[in-house]
């Protein structure tokens, strides 16, 4: 059985990008470099993938928060920590840039239909393009703690939130876990969260050169927006779940679901509370 529209969707789209001039040559960096199609993640030998790295990493990251929260801290100059700031935001629009690039490339090059985009067959190992672009991607969330250090060093423990340091702590470990069981259609999430980490990052880039956009709204309204196509994609895991012969990582997509309900709920307060009409912006 097949979902409605998605399927010839992708064919065509599929047709019509790998036709275009730039194709090849974007495969050529971003797929076919032998680091990058001969990438298998090895649990405990793959720098990172060890639960025990995973685990004091973590744990690394809460303690540093909580201390550094509590204890006085040595001042920074503003224009020295704008230009911190400023040098890290630019860096991950791009790396999350190249990142989305280089896993939208991989799903035109080696995913042969729909189906597979968001249905692994059971027992595909977490090898090749796709999951080298999931662990650049797990690892670049242990580069984001960096946004809680810029926080505390700015001195805006307000900015500190709950939903701050969860979403931080936790996302490191859900792509973790989408890496290490070969998680049905994360190279779609990867994709989405990717492409709004670039407008995200623009805006904080912009704020660091001590410009506010006006479009703050929009940022967050992109990243509700991601958290509702997860569910579409939800949907269309479980169908082909229980309508073929099971698709890959289904146990981590439900700790997953779990950890997205949560956000949405976290990132609707924070929509109610910073733009509703009473709120001024
Ligand atoms: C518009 C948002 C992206 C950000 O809202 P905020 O309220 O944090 O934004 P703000 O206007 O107060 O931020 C501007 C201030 O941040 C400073 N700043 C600059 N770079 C930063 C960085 N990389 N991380 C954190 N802060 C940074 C600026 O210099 C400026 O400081 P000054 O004020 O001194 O000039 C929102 O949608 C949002 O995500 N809010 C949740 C809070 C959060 O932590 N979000 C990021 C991770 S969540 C995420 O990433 C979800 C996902 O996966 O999509």
């Amino acid at each position: 059985m097949e979902v409605p529209f998605f399927p010839s969707l992708f064919s065509s789209v599929k047709s019509l990008v790998v036709k275009q001039a730039l194709f090849p040559t974007l495969e050529e960096w971003l797929v076919n470099q032998p680091k990058i199609h001969e990438f298998s993640w090895k649990k405990g030998k793959t720098p990172g993938s060890s639960q025990r790295f995973l685990t004091l990493t973590v744990l690394s990251y809460i303690s540093f928060t909580f201390i550094l929260s509590q204890v006085s801290r040595p001042s920074l100059a503003r224009p020295v920590l704008k230009s911190i700031s400023a040098l890290h935001n630019i860096f991950l629009v791009t790396l999350s840039f190249i990142m989305a690039l280089g896993c939208l490339v991989s799903i035109f090059s080696q995913v042969p239909n729909f189906r597979t985009l968001v249905c692994f067959p059971k027992r595909t190992s977490p090898s090749g393009p796709l999951f080298f672009w999931g662990y650049i991607f797990y690892l670049s969330k242990i580069l984001e703690f960096m946004d809680t250090l810029l926080i505390i060093l700015g001195n805006s423990m307000k900015r500190l939130s709950f939903l701050h340091v969860y979403h931080h702590s936790m996302v490191v470990i859900m792509s973790y876990v989408c890496v290490n069981s070969a998680q049905s259609s994360f190279s779609m999430v990867l994709v989405t969260n990717c492409a709004v980490h670039v407008v995200m990052y623009t805006y904080y880039f912009m704020c660091a050169l001590g410009v506010r956009p006006k479009w703050k709204k929009m940022v967050t309204d992109c990243q509700l927006l991601q958290f509702w196509a997860s569910f579409l994609i939800m949907a269309m895991l479980l169908f082909y779940h229980f309508t073929g012969s099971g698709c890959s990582g289904i146990f981590s997509w439900c700790f997953n679901a779990a950890f997205i309900v949560s956000l949405l709920f976290l990132f609707s307060d924070f929509h109610a509370k910073n733009y509703s009409p009473k709120v001024k912006p």
